[in-house]
């Protein structure tokens, strides 16, 4: 592992035991064969319709879920096989989560400090003097009075609360913290904040984040790369720009044609259309094809896999898997092959 990877996440697969049909017990595939890596540092966002997994993944990079596949290393400790109990134990106080509700994640009965301070006190290695000051060094770094500590969390607007959590977060100065929808439950102004809290932490403490949102517009301001997650796996991860100015992976398009734009020329955004796919019975081949504009034939039969595609991507698409020149996104395709046709043209095909 390079010294500056501190997330490794290889074929991740996870399934929960549920009820199925009749009571009887069945397993919800989830995750499906999820790779990529997160550098000291580095934010990397992962997007995707309600139900793609992304919480499940992060709840996982986390030690909340033991996954029932596949390989996560933490600053080159695996958590995942015969390690993982001692592995997590190492590592955990280097790791956070932010939750999206700030109300729910802070008890109410509990003054602010008290509430900073849980995980020191848990870990139980400061004297109570170094452990008060630690709490208003805490608050200052987010932005918040050194008095706020005595007082309670209904006495805090929900971007303060949310402030408190990013506290509480930081109080063993982790290096890689999952935020999961930590903006949307605030309005845009507050938004606005906590965004740039983030990244300022992130520019002082060289922290790594793996940042959860449906917000694209959140997702392009505060990440360095972004993951879309399509019914349990990455269809397409690359640099922030790239995927948003071209791209590839014709669920990005989708995706990216259905975030309304101050456009006059567009009138309303484009939604895409179809159903999202079952996760207890998901279509065969690709999961996508079933909504995809570009199906082919072999779209119905074969699962793509992530492939470097150039300009730093991977894209999992059979669109992109021809022997001949890979065009750069799919919208530079000329306009026969974006439509049902392509799956007749022989240069789109992989061989
Ligand atoms: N503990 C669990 N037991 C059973 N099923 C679960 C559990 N946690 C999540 N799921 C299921 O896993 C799927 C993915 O959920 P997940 O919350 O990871 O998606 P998500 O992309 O984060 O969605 P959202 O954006 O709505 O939060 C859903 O079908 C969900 O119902």
């Amino acid at each position: 592992m390079a010294d500056d990877v501190l997330v490794e996440v290889r074929d991740l697969d996870m399934a929960f035991k549920i009820k199925g049909q009749r009571g009887q017990p069945t397993m919800l595939h989830v995750l499906h064969k999820l790779s990529f890596d997160i550098g000291r540092g580095e934010t990397l966002g992962l997007v995707g319709e309600s139900g793609s997994g992304k919480s499940t993944a992060g709840r996982i990079l986390v030690g909340l879920f033991e996954p029932t596949g596949g390989s996560v290393k933490l600053f080159g400790r695996p958590i995942t096989g015969p390690e993982r109990r001692a592995n997590l134990a190492a590592v955990r106080s280097r790791l956070q989560f932010v939750f999206q509700d700030p109300h729910a994640a802070l008890n109410p009965r509990l003054r602010v400090g008290d509430s900073i301070a849980e995980p020191i006190d848990i870990a139980g290695t400061m004297s109570r003097r170094d452990r008060n000051d630690r709490v208003k060094e805490l608050l200052e770094m987010v932005g918040l009075p050194r008095d706020s500590a005595e007082r309670f969390p209904h006495e805090f607007s929900g971007g303060q609360r949310q402030r408190i959590v990013i506290a509480r977060a930081l109080a063993l100065a982790p290096a890689f913290i999952v935020c999961d929808e930590p903006v949307s439950a605030l309005d845009v102004s507050m938004q606005a904040q906590i965004i740039n809290l983030l990244m300022d932490l992130q520019a002082r403490f060289g922290l790594s984040y793996l940042f959860i949102a449906h917000d694209l517009a959140v997702v392009r301001a505060v990440t360095h790369r972004v993951a879309v997650m399509y019914a349990g796996s990455i269809v397409e991860v690359a640099p922030k720009d790239v995927l948003y100015e071209k791209p590839q992976h014709p669920y990005t398009q989708a995706l990216l044609d259905a975030v309304p734009r101050p456009d006059p020329a567009r009138v309303r955004p484009q939604v895409i259309g179809g159903e999202v796919p079952s996760l207890l019975v998901p279509p065969p081949g690709c999961r996508f094809h079933t909504r995809c504009p570009h199906a082919m034939p072999r779209c119905r039969v074969d699962i793509p896999v992530l492939r470097e595609t150039g300009d730093g991507r991977q894209t999992a698409c059979h669109l992109y898997e021809g022997p001949s020149v890979i065009p750069s996104a799919a919208r530079d395709l000329p306009r026969s092959a974006h439509g049902a046709s392509s799956a007749g043209d022989p240069s789109l095909r992989s061989g």
